[in-house]
């Protein structure tokens, strides 16, 4: 780095700080944990989102550790929501995780990757019909039940099947989890599991109720949570809960702490994992449970980025910064537009860190004034054609994509040291209208 000729910009640098899997090399450019984005970007084009498989390993270890090194049993169900595809699925599974699920389609595509059906757990407010009776039917090890529905409705499904649905009830525990008020699950207002008011009372009526197995409880306050103060007060809800259940009678096996931990976007702390096991050590363990989380940023957000192009660079005028156009957009990301989240963003190409710094807004060019990927952000000076990395994009951003705009869907890649693998192509505009039908009594020329 200390032959790069323009200092890195102090914004940078704290960025760096937070990043370790990413530097700036003054010969090859941006590299994310050992692999050269110049190459990735040069073999693919863009957009293309990339995994580093290297980094995903190693973050799943350092979780599972955490919990080892405190003598916690703790399972990890991977929350595939962040990223369902199977090639980070089958990565996972190897490595021993489980996964929670929120659909039927999550459900198919956690068993065609092996991950054994005791190892998943189902949580969601609004499960079909359809939905539930695969999840007994397949004997999945957890299902979350968010409301005293539900469970009726579960326990006839699983008479009409024959056989047990192994169950946790999903507590609202109303703590706030001080994250963006989209994300938040936990509070009273949310529409989200039991209230606590009525635990008790619906675990006893399961216990009632044929065909279902009584686990315990399970607990999600939200999601990109920093501290632990949030967890620690819903812990201890739990655990009034759980003593509660027990003096009157009743067995609770299972708590399933939920997901949320969160990264460093900017350069905020991410959670720590060492942090969260040793507050589950000193509040959960001496309560002899069997606990589960279910994270799912934490794990894939910052093994992924979003490679793009700059298309065009515009000068309005002297009130504002060059406009920086690029060939990514709020249908590739939609997380800047939707929480106005914000994604560090840096250029490839070790020639542009030879650029003094300039203030840019850099937008993506989908038809919407809120496709905006970031406002007065300092970085080297940036021109047509050169590539730009979007990092922490691995949770949340290929899988909230669509094709707005008949935008085909970007490519998705994996790289594992210098290797790299296509996993989902680039899609054509073919693809998007192939499965388009005109109605026959319409008049068309298609
Ligand atoms: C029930 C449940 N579990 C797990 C998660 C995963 O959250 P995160 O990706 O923040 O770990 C979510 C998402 O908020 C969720 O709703
Ligand atoms: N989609 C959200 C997270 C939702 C968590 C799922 N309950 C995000 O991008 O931050």
């Amino acid at each position: 780095m200390t032959s790069l000729i323009q200092p890195l910009h102090p914004n940078v640098q704290s960025f760096l700080k937070t990043h370790p899997d990413i530097t700036i090399d003054p010969k090859d450019g941006l590299l994310f944990g050992t692999t050269s984005l110049k190459i990735i970007a040069e073999q693919y084009g863009s957009p293309s989102w990339i995994i580093n498989s290297d980094i995903l390993k190693s973050r799943y270890e350092r979780l599972n550790q955490a919990f080892k090194n405190k003598q916690l049993d703790v399972s990890i169900h991977y929350a595939m929501k962040a990223n369902g595809h199977l090639a980070i699925l089958d990565l996972l599974a190897k490595e021993g995780a489980g996964a929670d699920i929120v659909s039927g389609g999550e459900l198919k595509r956690a068993l065609k990757t092996n991950i054994p059906a005791s190892k998943i757990c189902f949580s969601g407010v609004g499960k079909t019909e359809d939905e539930l009776r695969l999840a007994v039917e397949t004997e999945i090890g957890q299902i979350n039940v968010e409301s005293r529905e539900e469970l009726h409705q579960l326990s006839k499904i699983a008479q009409k099947v024959g056989k047990n649905a192994a169950i946790c009830l999903r507590i609202n525990p109303d703590v706030d989890a001080k994250t963006h008020h989209k994300i938040t699950t936990g509070l009273a207002e949310n529409k989200f599991g039991i209230a606590y008011q009525q635990a008790i009372t619906v675990y006893k009526e399961a216990y009632q109720l044929p065909n279902i197995t009584p686990l315990g409880f399970d607990v999600h306050i939200g999601s990109q949570i920093s501290s632990t103060t949030p967890y620690r007060q819903a812990f201890l809800r739990m655990v009034d809960l759980i003593k509660a259940a027990r003096t009157q009678g009743y067995d609770v096996t299972t708590l399933d702490c939920g997901g949320g931990f969160g990264i460093s976007y900017q350069n905020e702390p991410e959670a720590n994992p060492e942090d969260i096991a040793a507050l589950m050590k000193e509040v959960l363990a001496p309560l002899d449970l069997k606990l589960g989380i279910e994270p799912g940023r934490w794990l894939i957000g910052p093994s992924g980025l979003l490679i793009s192009k700059v298309l065009i660079r515009k000068d309005n005028g002297p009130n504002t910064p060059p406009f920086i156009i690029i060939d990514a957009a709020m249908n590739d990301l939609i997380r800047p537009a939707m929480y106005e989240a914000w994604h560090g963003i840096l250029p490839i190409s070790p020639e542009a860190y030879l650029r003094p710094s300039e203030a840019l807004h850099i937008d993506g060019p989908v038809c919407e004034s809120g496709d905006v990927f970031a406002r007065d952000r300092i970085l080297p000076s940036l021109q047509p054609g050169d590539y730009i990395a979007i990092f922490d994009a691995g949770a949340y951003g290929s899988v909230m994509s669509s094709t707005y705009n008949a935008r085909p869907l970007a490519a998705q890649i994996m790289t594992k040291g210098s290797q790299s693998a296509i996993i989902q192509p680039r899609q054509t505009i073919e693809d998007l209208w192939k499965n388009e039908l005109v109605p026959s009594w319409y008049p068309n020329n298609i």
